[in-house]
């Protein structure tokens, strides 16, 4: 498996760190206040948002110092006892775990608020007074107002979010090492997707770089896309079908939560809904016809084609409706519906899982597998179904009882007598064929 680059680049020290030159230089005078013996702090706790160096800086800080790091996550229920004894054993100088100098990091400080009843703030606020060595606390959003008196307790260090100049050297720094081409515009987009959140971006150049052997613009476009603001199906059918312009069409489906194909299903299932022209339908379905094909042929042979994809569902399928360059159009409103093929795997679902439920009841009767009375006795059991319902040993639930009956339903005199209708077209066939040559 390989390793996660977020972990194999992790600086191993504070001066491999990018950027953040005033937190570190405040947290070196901090360590260096506790050597010296008087500490201007018990404790601090850095804040800012996830994936921008909290956890690396407190592990940067513990192996700059040569200190062992004592590390809990706050935010966990069953870490309560283990802060007590913690909290007990860092009263007392030299008495944790070993002789080393150590450092006390509690991360994900701001999930103690609700672990109230375990005592979790008030156990963290007795270690805060009565610690004999340094504690870092990290949190994403140290705001919340049952942690106020832990934030009177403990110097607050802002980490702020990764600037564009650091986290492009970050970047390259690892393309190199893992001798990846990267494009610079792929790296573009990775640093204005991340936000400063450095594991975003570390996490997003790997699955690229290994999920395809190199980081290109479309391929992260595409990715990225998948992480903005998402739209459900149904607003996605509304934009893609209001589109009067192909970018908002290509707006809509690349902004949509949906797995392609199913969208295409989704499109498909609708386009008789909101168009009324014939010749509207028809061009839509030709376009979705087409961004079907490329979509297989991206899986296929290159990604690259995904975009075509877009095009054909997008404006392809909006740009269908002629209407739509008279001044006077007006979108009309029309209630969408779900695909039919996902209403009949819904549907086959369930009825599975009444199925499921029965044979194994039966199974637990007979004392036999599920796939043994699958195989074995369910068919045979099907034909006796009407006695072993009214089994009280089985137990069916109404559920089941009406799936049997279903499963078992004989022709009613009206089926059978359709389908022992002679079909007019079968008999002139079968006549043509009888007759002799
Ligand atoms: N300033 C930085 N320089 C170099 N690498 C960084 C920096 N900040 C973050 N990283 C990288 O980003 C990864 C994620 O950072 P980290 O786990 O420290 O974030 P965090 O702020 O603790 O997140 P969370 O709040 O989710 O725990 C690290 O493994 C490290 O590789």
């Amino acid at each position: 498996m390989t390793v996660p680059w977020v972990v194999k680049y992790r600086p191993n020290s504070l001066d491999e760190i990018e950027n953040q030159e005033d937190v570190k230089e405040e947290l070196r005078s901090w360590i260096d206040s506790w050597i010296k013996g008087k500490p201007n702090y018990k404790s601090v706790l850095l804040y800012g948002p996830p994936g921008i160096g909290k956890t690396t800086m407190a592990l940067a800080l513990a192996k700059s110092y040569g200190l062992e790091i004592i590390e809990m996550n706050a935010s966990d229920t069953r870490n309560v006892t283990s802060l007590r004894g913690i909290a007990e054993k860092a009263s007392v100088t030299g008495s944790l775990f070993s002789d080393r100098g150590k450092l006390i990091f509690l991360d994900e400080i701001d999930g103690i608020q609700s672990k109230q009843d375990f005592g979790a703030i008030s156990t963290v606020l007795e270690l805060i007074s009565n610690t004999k060595y340094p504690i870092i606390m990290a949190a994403n959003n140290p705001w919340d107002p049952n942690l106020r008196e832990l934030r009177n307790a403990t110097k607050m260090i802002e980490i702020k979010k990764l600037g564009k100049i650091p986290m492009r050297r970050l970047l390259k720094k690892i393309c190199a090492n893992e001798k990846v081409k990267c494009e610079d515009a792929a790296i573009d987009v990775i640093i204005e997707a991340s936000d400063g959140d450095a594991r975003y971006a570390i996490n997003m150049l790997q699955s690229v770089a290994e999920g395809y052997g190199q980081v290109t613009q479309s391929v992260v476009e595409e990715l990225v896309r998948r992480k903005e603001r998402e739209l459900d199906p149904f607003e996605t059918l509304r934009s893609l079908f209001w589109a009067q312009y192909g970018w908002q069409a290509k707006q809509a489906v690349s902004r949509s939560q949906t797995d392609y194909e199913l969208l295409i299903r989704w499109i498909s299932e609708n386009v008789p809904i909101q168009y009324e022209m014939l010749n509207d339908i028809w061009r839509a379905y030709d376009a979705l016809s087409r961004a079907s094909i490329f979509l297989s042929r991206s899986k296929m042979s290159s990604w690259d084609l995904l975009s075509y994809t877009f095009d054909m569902m997008g404006p392809g399928v909006a740009l269908a409706e002629v209407g739509k360059k008279s001044p006077n159009w007006k979108a009309k409103w029309k209630k969408y519906q779900f695909p039919t093929y996902v209403q009949q795997l819904y549907r086959s679902k369930s009825l599975r899982n009444t199925r499921d439920s029965i044979i194994s009841k039966i199974g637990r009767n007979i004392h036999a597998s599920a796939r043994k009375v699958y195989n074995d006795v369910y068919p045979f059991f099907l034909q006796y179904a009407k006695e072993i319902e009214s089994s009280k040993s089985l137990d069916l639930s109404p559920k089941e009882i009406e799936f049997l009956r279903a499963s078992t339903k004989k022709p009613t005199a009206d089926t059978e007598a359709r389908e022992n209708k002679p079909d007019k077209n079968v008999t002139r066939r079968t006549s043509r064929r009888s007759r002799p040559t």
